[in-house]
């Protein structure tokens, strides 16, 4: 496997991918093997507001949580060393994300075809809000946007064949930790 554009020094782990790829279980099996405190960007969010992504959305839009996003994001990454942050699937729609990501963390793309993402759709629908009220062909649509976005990233791994123990082995290995 090949990280690209290695950073000299990198502090925290950055994972990306579409939702429900797995980037939250195998940022915490990541975080708990290498003893690195875990930061999941959805979860902070809904502690600091006292209320679901789901909710947020509902309540007050999809524009207010991506700026409680960005400035979760942008902060945490400015602030913070060796810990491993898994962002939501839409985080890297914000450029200022972006850049903050690649420049303070090893940004890891967690990949996956539409094959066998598909499978999951009907597992995560209901807590992502974004899947809400759209047909297959939409969200495979969405999928396939999405997907030209993650390509800003250093190190990716492809989760068609393997599970997310694998997923994070793989992730160390790759790492000269
Ligand atoms: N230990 C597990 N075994 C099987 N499926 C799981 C496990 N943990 C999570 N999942 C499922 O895997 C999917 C990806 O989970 P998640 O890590 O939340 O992805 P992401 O953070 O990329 O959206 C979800 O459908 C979740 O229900
Ligand atoms: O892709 C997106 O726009 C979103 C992904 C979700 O996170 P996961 O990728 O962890 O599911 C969460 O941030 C929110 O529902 C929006
Ligand atoms: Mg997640």
């Amino acid at each position: 496997m090949t990280i690209h554009n290695m950073p000299e020094t990198y502090t925290n782990l950055i994972m990306t991918g579409f939702m429900g790829v797995g980037k939250t279980t195998v940022g915490k099996l990541l975080a708990s093997q290498l003893n690195w405190p875990f930061v999941d960007v959805d979860h902070e969010i809904e502690l600091q507001h006292g209320k679901a992504v789901t909710q947020i959305f509902k309540e007050l839009g999809e524009p207010a949580f991506r700026e409680m996003e960005k400035q979760f994001i942008t902060t945490l990454c400015k602030d913070s060393t060796q810990q491993v942050i898994s962002l939501g699937g839409g985080a890297f729609l914000q450029e200022e994300i972006r850049q903050a990501c690649l420049e303070h963390g090893l940004v890891i793309y967690l990949d996956i075809s539409w094959e066998s993402w598909k499978i999951r759709l009907p597992y995560i629908q209901d807590s992502r809000p974004i899947l809400q009220q759209k047909s297959l062909e939409e969200v495979e649509q969405l999928f396939t946007t999405r997907r030209s976005l993650y390509q800003d990233h250093h190190l990716c791994i492809q989760m068609d064949e393997i599970g997310f123990e694998e997923a994070a082995k793989q992730i160390i290995s790759s790492l000269n930790l």
